[in-house]
């Protein structure tokens, strides 16, 4: 898909052409620049712009488009009423979707275009206008607004007024989500709200979902899924922007944050818990289950605990499912809490005498570890994701040492399967995401609360056999 961005050149990076070029590649897009202005540009502010003559916009546009077939138009900055006159004339003669972000101020406070008034002849050309809070209370003639609202409300008549959608953003609101919605006349098509990030690293965030939504907009043709994934990446980008050290001011977000983010967190949490899973892996508990020479009453013993253990975990899991912030999230571990109370217990039940036993010391630990995190999305599942990993990886030890004839066989068989596989896959990512979105000091919670499932795992393994074991972790 050939994107096509009309803009202001940042020489920073974080904004404008330059931002707009990483936005659309990160998204899959081929970019393409026709550049309005130069400004001298830092991430602290605006020093000066030099706009380019209206004739010479023109001839860079008309010479793109003999050529190159062009699937998506996102505009910038246009600085003054004769580039947005030589736009406008041209736009006539093209037939591509617009995403007009109508740019007047830097977050640095910096004009950026003469007069909001002058782009009235532009918005009616526009498929989508995207305006902040500011530049849509502008663009009505009227005070930014101050609640959502009210946004919606004035993005409405606007939409109304020059026959386009128009996405209203909340990111300048005071409040915990960032909302964005999609707004026709008649009303709002779709919404998606996201949580507000703790950084000063913005430069650039409009400039960067413009061209996003262009971007994915060519690629699906639907703009209710286009803002969603470009939502999800602005996400992330701003999520990221803190790695990036350019600047002293508002610097730039992560425009490559799905290519050359941080290293994998989780797999840095799978290496601190190594000397646990080595630890697990020698219990005499583990030896003997895959064996064969487990004594049936230990056996049963684990299994009692296991089931009462499984009770309060299909709790924690529909606790995590009431947090969790989006619906896919929701529904995973709404169905993992079904799961085991329509599974696994049964299989439990199946191997036990019912109603045999209390909850030990150990699984007691266990579970009250769990709850203590149980008002925190991210803490909860980092606590709970432990318990399908470990599980998913000995049982494929378990199963591999599975043999005709073994006294626990239909036990070791229910660890080979695929959907668990899928499951603890499925677990991994939505940890990551959320680890993504936290900030430093909550990313340390997270990991401590993984750790210290993975110990009460190990204690949990011994306990049949009263094995004491050494916590190692930091
Ligand atoms: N601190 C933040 N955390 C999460 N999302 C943000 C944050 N700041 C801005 N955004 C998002 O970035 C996008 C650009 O919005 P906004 O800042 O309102 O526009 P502009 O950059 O044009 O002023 C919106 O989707 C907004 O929700
Ligand atoms: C050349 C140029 N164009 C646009 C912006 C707006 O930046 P933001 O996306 O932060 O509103 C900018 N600072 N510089």
């Amino acid at each position: 898909m050939n994107i096509l961005s009309i803009a202001g050149s940042d020489p920073s990076g974080g904004a404008g052409i330059q931002a707009d070029l990483k936005a659309i590649a990160a998204n899959g897009g081929y970019g393409m620049a026709v550049i309005t202005a130069l400004t001298a540009q830092n991430t602290r502010g605006v020093s000066g712009v030099q706009a380019i003559d209206g004739d010479f916009v023109t001839a860079q546009l008309e010479t793109l488009s003999a050529d190159v077939r062009i699937d998506a138009v996102k505009i910038g900055m246009l600085a003054n009423q004769e580039i947005i006159g030589a736009v406008a004339a041209w736009l006539d003669t093209v037939n591509a979707p617009v995403v007009l972000d109508p740019v007047m101020v830097a977050t640095s406070g910096d004009a950026l275009l003469e007069d909001a008034a002058a782009l009235h002849p532009l918005l009616a050309r526009a498929t989508v206008i995207t305006p902040n809070t500011a530049e849509l209370g502008a663009l009505l003639g009227e005070a930014a607004a101050q609640d959502w609202e009210l946004v919606l409300e004035q993005a409405r008549r606007l939409a109304s007024a020059h026959d386009v959608l128009v996405l209203a953003k909340g990111g300048h609101l005071a409040g915990a989500q960032c909302p964005d919605a999609l707004v026709s006349a008649a009303g709002v098509l779709a919404e998606f709200s996201s949580p507000r990030l703790a950084t000063k690293n913005t430069h650039g965030t409009g400039c960067t979902l413009s061209s996003a939504l262009a971007t994915r907009f060519a690629a699906t043709g639907d703009w209710a899924t286009a803002l969603e994934q470009a939502k999800g990446y602005m996400l992330r980008a701003i999520g990221a922007a803190d790695e990036l050290q350019v600047g002293s001011g508002h610097g730039p977000v992560h425009h490559f944050v799905d290519f050359f983010g941080a290293a994998d967190p989780m797999a840095a949490w799978w290496e601190d818990i190594a000397p646990l899973r080595a630890g697990i892996d020698e219990l005499e508990f583990i030896v003997q289950l895959a064996d064969g020479s487990l004594e049936r009453e230990k056996f049963e013993y684990y299994l009692a605990q296991d089931a009462l253990y499984l009770q309060r975990y299909a709790q924690v899991l529909a606790q995590a499912s009431a947090l969790a912030p989006e619906l896919d999230s929701q529904r995973f571990w709404a169905k993992g809490a079904g799961e085991i109370l329509e599974g696994e217990l049964q299989l439990h039940r199946s191997h036990l005498v019912e109603g045999l036993a209390n909850p030990s010391a150990t699984t007691l630990n266990y579970v009250n570890h769990l709850s203590s995190c149980n008002s925190s999305y991210p803490e909860l599942i980092a606590a709970i994701l432990p318990c399908y990993w470990l599980y998913q990886d000995i049982g494929k030890r378990l199963a591999a040492a599975n043999y005709e004839g073994h006294p626990y066989g239909d036990w070791l068989q229910t660890y080979a399967s695929e959907e668990f596989d899928e499951s603890t896959a499925q677990a991994i990512g939505m940890v990551r995401a959320a680890w993504k979105l936290a900030d430093p000091a909550q990313r340390e919670r997270m990991r401590q609360a993984f750790l210290r499932s993975s110990e009460h795992e190990l204690a949990f393994f011994a306990q049949a056999h009263a094995e004491s074991v050494e916590f190692s972790t930091a």
